[in-house]
């Protein structure tokens, strides 16, 4: 991106407090966005990709103040970010973030946003044309007629016809009623839609048409696209760039094709290697992502993604099977947190063939993928004194002993951005570290 973007977030943060006990005191945070970065061009789409739970709604809302951010700066057409755009208080002139109601309105024209299930977002009591023109009444358009032929040209521009100004939302299907969405986005001429998973709730056939629809309107109307997907796929097809979010941050951002061609964040791979190919003699490996997103009311430390990460580092000293390394961490990590049960396995594998426990022993390290012998005798012993104290009943104990043994990098250092080619970054701590060798991923 050359010239001044039209949108430039910096350090965005939303964290909703948690409120407990008789007072309402606030007990915590839940930190849904915390500390994005991002500009978005003129013209440009780029894509906000993550798993449910990232934060990526949260961010949207926040950036066209459909809540109210924590902290952080949104400018909006601001031309350049210099001392000269700023107001005597240091606060620059077009960030959103400090607009009076008046400036909000305007705002308002000029930004739109587009939800995932167009049902809900239309009265099925008022005809659709109408529903999209009361946009023009709103912002102080008093010719009927004209906002009718507005809409009517609007209807037809979207793939609809224009008699279908009188029908109600019902009459239409979900495709349709997102078109017409589209319409009502776009009735104001605005610089910026934000699109909150505009495809998903549609079905897989009528997600292509609609698709190519909101490529063909963009370049038409010369609109800024902020893209929120879960689905890379779908990334790939309307986004030239793209920022991978992981519990409320940005892990990686760049041009789609290069993060397509060449991801640097374990993340962004596991999302990637989520695409289904069509081509079954494919050797694309799969990455499974295991478990889910993390709280955001105490998200892990270090890299929020260690916790699930297929290429978390290894301390010095210990070089063992990446899988196996993943497996250790995680073992540790459920027992810390009382997540095994160990009466259940004894249960289910029945007392009378497990009285020396070795059956639970087995099950744990097929469960957490972890070999009959690991290859480091350090480590292999650690693991043998965890089990065997399983066994005993004291999950806390080799909890203990898993911790005071086995720590990663990951989860000390936050990691700092790197920058790899144009415009293309990261966070993680492989780049990072000078003369670290990239593990292999773990086998899943
Ligand atoms: N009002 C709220 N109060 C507390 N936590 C919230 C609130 N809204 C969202 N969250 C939490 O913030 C996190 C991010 O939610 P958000 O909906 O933004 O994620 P998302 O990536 O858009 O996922 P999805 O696609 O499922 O909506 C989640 O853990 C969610 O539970």
């Amino acid at each position: 991106m050359t010239e001044e973007p039209l949108l430039s977030v910096r350090d965005l943060k939303k964290h909703y407090p948690i409120k407990k006990g008789l007072f309402n005191r606030q007990v915590g945070a839940a930190k849904a966005v915390d500390g994005i970065s991002f500009d978005i061009g003129r013209g440009e789409t780029l894509g906000l990709v993550g798993e449910s739970g990232c934060g990526k709604s949260t961010a949207a809302t926040s950036i066209i103040r459909l809540e109210e951010p924590t902290s952080g700066e949104v400018i909006f057409n601001g031309r350049d970010r210099s001392k000269g755009s700023t107001n005597a208080d240091g606060v620059h002139s077009n960030d959103i973030t400090n607009f009076s109601d008046r400036e909000l309105k305007a705002f308002r024209r000029d930004a739109q946003m587009i939800f995932q299930d167009p049902s809900s977002s239309f009265d099925p009591r008022v005809k659709v044309g109408s529903s999209v023109a009361e946009m023009l009444q709103v912002h102080g358009m008093s010719d009927r007629r004209r906002r009718r032929k507005i809409v009517e040209n609007l209807l037809e521009r979207v793939g609809l016809s224009a008699s279908d100004y009188d029908r109600y939302p019902h009459e239409f299907s979900g495709g349709q009623k997102q078109r017409i969405a589209l319409a009502r986005a776009l009735v104001l001429n605005p610089d910026l839609i934000v699109a909150d998973e505009p495809v998903s709730a549609l079905d897989v056939s009528i997600q292509a048409e609609i698709l190519t629809l909101i490529k063909d309107l963009q370049a038409e109307f010369d609109l800024s696209l902020l893209f929120i997907s879960h689905d890379m796929s779908v990334i790939k097809k309307v986004c030239d760039r793209v920022a991978v979010m992981y519990l409320g941050e940005i892990v990686e951002i760049g041009p789609t094709d290069r993060v397509f061609a060449d991801p640097q964040h374990p993340y962004t791979e596991a999302l990637l290697s989520a695409i289904p190919t069509p081509d079954p003699r494919s050797t694309a490996k799969g990455i499974e992502l295991k478990g889910t997103v993390p709280s955001p009311t105490d998200p892990p430390s270090g890299c929020r993604f260690h916790t699930r990460c297929h290429r978390v580092i290894q301390p010095e000293g210990l070089d063992i099977d990446q899988s196996n390394w993943r497996g250790l961490l995680t073992l540790r990590d459920r027992l810390v947190a009382g997540a095994i049960d160990v009466e259940s396995m004894r249960e289910n594998l029945g007392v009378a063939e497990d009285s020396d426990g070795t059956g639970i022993r087995s099950q744990l390290r097929t469960e957490f993928d972890l070999e009959d012998q690991l290859s480091d005798a350090k480590a292999e012993t650690a693991l043998k004194n965890a089990l065997d104290r399983v066994v005993d009943g004291d999950s806390e104990g080799a909890g203990e002993v898993l911790t005071s043994e086995f720590t990663t990098p990951c989860e000390e250092t936050v990691p700092d951005r790197t920058r790899h080619a144009d415009d293309h970054e990261s966070a993680c701590l492989l780049h990072d570290r000078e003369g670290v060798v990239t593990p292999a991923a773990a086998d899943d």
